[in-house]
C-alpha cells in the first residue's frame, strides 16, 4: 500500500519575459519512475525545483496538481545536482541531517545499514571535505533515501559515479523508491531507458514522451530492446541540437 500520488503540471516558464519550456502537459504516474531527459538549459532543474516548490529564476505560469488533491508539501524528497552536504558535519550526520532539523529522533540504525548500502561504512565519520566527488554523491544519496517521502525528485543523481557503482546505486535507488512516485533527471539515454517506467524529453516548445521498451524496470541494460530503445533516444536527442 502506498500513498504515493501521481503529479500533473500545465504551463509554461519564462526567464526575463522569454520562454524556457512549454507550453508542457506532463503526468508523472503514481508509484512509478519517470525519467526526464533535454539539452542542457532547457529548463529540466526548474521543472524539479518547480514541483518541489523551490524558488526558481522566473516565472511558472501553470498548475501544479497531485492526484489526491493534497498539497505536496512535506511529501517530498530532492537531491539537486549540488550535494549540498554541510561542511561541518560528518558523512553520518549529513545523513541524518533532514530528521535532526525537524527535531526528530534519527534512526540511526537504519542510516547505518543506508551507508553500509552506499558502500561508505568505512568513511562515516569523514567531512564531506574529505570524501571524492562519486563519494559525495553517495552521501547526498543516501540522506534522499534516508527520508522516504512518497515523491522523489532526482536531479542527476548518479553523474559523477564510476560506471559499476552507478550500476549498483540505480538498482538501490530502484529497490528503495519502489512504489514512489519518482521525477529523475539525467542527460544518459541508458540510465533513463534502464530505470523509467516513462520518459519524458523537454525542449523549449513542450514535452514529450519517449516511448521505453515494453519490459518492467529496471532493464537489462544489453537486452536488445534496452540497447536499441537507448541508441534510438541517443540518435533523436542528437538531432535535436
Ligand atoms: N538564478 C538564475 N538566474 C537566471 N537564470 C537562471 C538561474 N538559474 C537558472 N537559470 C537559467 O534557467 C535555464 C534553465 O536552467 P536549468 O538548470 O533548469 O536547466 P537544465 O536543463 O537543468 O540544465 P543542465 O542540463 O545543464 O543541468 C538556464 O538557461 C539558466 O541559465
Amino acid at each position: 500500500m502506498t500513498d504515493a500520488p501521481s503529479i500533473h503540471v500545465t504551463g509554461s516558464h519564462e526567464i526575463d519575459g522569454k520562454r524556457l519550456f512549454g507550453p508542457i502537459d506532463v503526468i508523472l504516474p503514481a508509484g512509478q519512475w519517470t525519467c526526464v531527459l533535454g539539452r542542457s538549459g532547457v529548463g529540466k532543474s526548474t521543472l524539479l525545483r518547480l514541483i518541489a516548490g523551490l524558488d526558481c529564476a522566473g516565472l511558472f505560469a501553470g498548475e501544479i496538481t497531485s492526484s489526491d488533491a493534497r498539497t505536496l508539501d512535506g511529501r517530498i524528497s530532492f537531491m539537486a545536482q549540488s550535494d549540498l552536504l554541510l561542511p561541518w558535519l560528518s558523512v553520518l550526520d549529513n545523513i541524518v541531517l533532514g530528521a535532526r532539523l525537524r527535531d526528530d529522533v534519527p534512526d540511526m540504525v537504519r542510516a547505518k545499514d543506508l551507508l553500509a548500502h552506499v558502500g561508505l561504512d568505512d568513511h562515516r565519520d569523514k567531512k564531506p571535505t574529505a570524501l571524492s566527488g562519486g563519494m559525495r554523491q553517495r552521501t547526498a544519496l543516501a540522506r534522499t533515501l534516508m527520508e522516504d517521502r512518497p515523491v522523489a525528485l532526482l536531479d542527476e543523481p548518479f553523474s559523477a559515479l564510476d560506471a559499476s557503482t552507478r550500476a549498483d546505486m540505480q538498482e538501490l535507488s530502484a529497490q528503495m523508491l519502489a512504489g514512489k512516485t519518482v521525477l529523475l533527471v539525467t542527460h544518459d539515454p541508458a540510465e533513463a531507458v534502464r530505470l523509467g517506467h516513462r520518459i519524458i524529453v523537454l525542449t523549449a516548445q513542450g514535452a514529450y514522451p519517449w516511448q521505453p521498451p515494453q519490459t518492467a524496470p529496471i532493464r537489462d541494460q544489453y537486452a536488445p530492446e534496452t540497447t536499441a530503445c537507448q541508441a534510438d533516444l541517443l540518435a533523436h536527442l542528437r538531432g535535436q541540437r
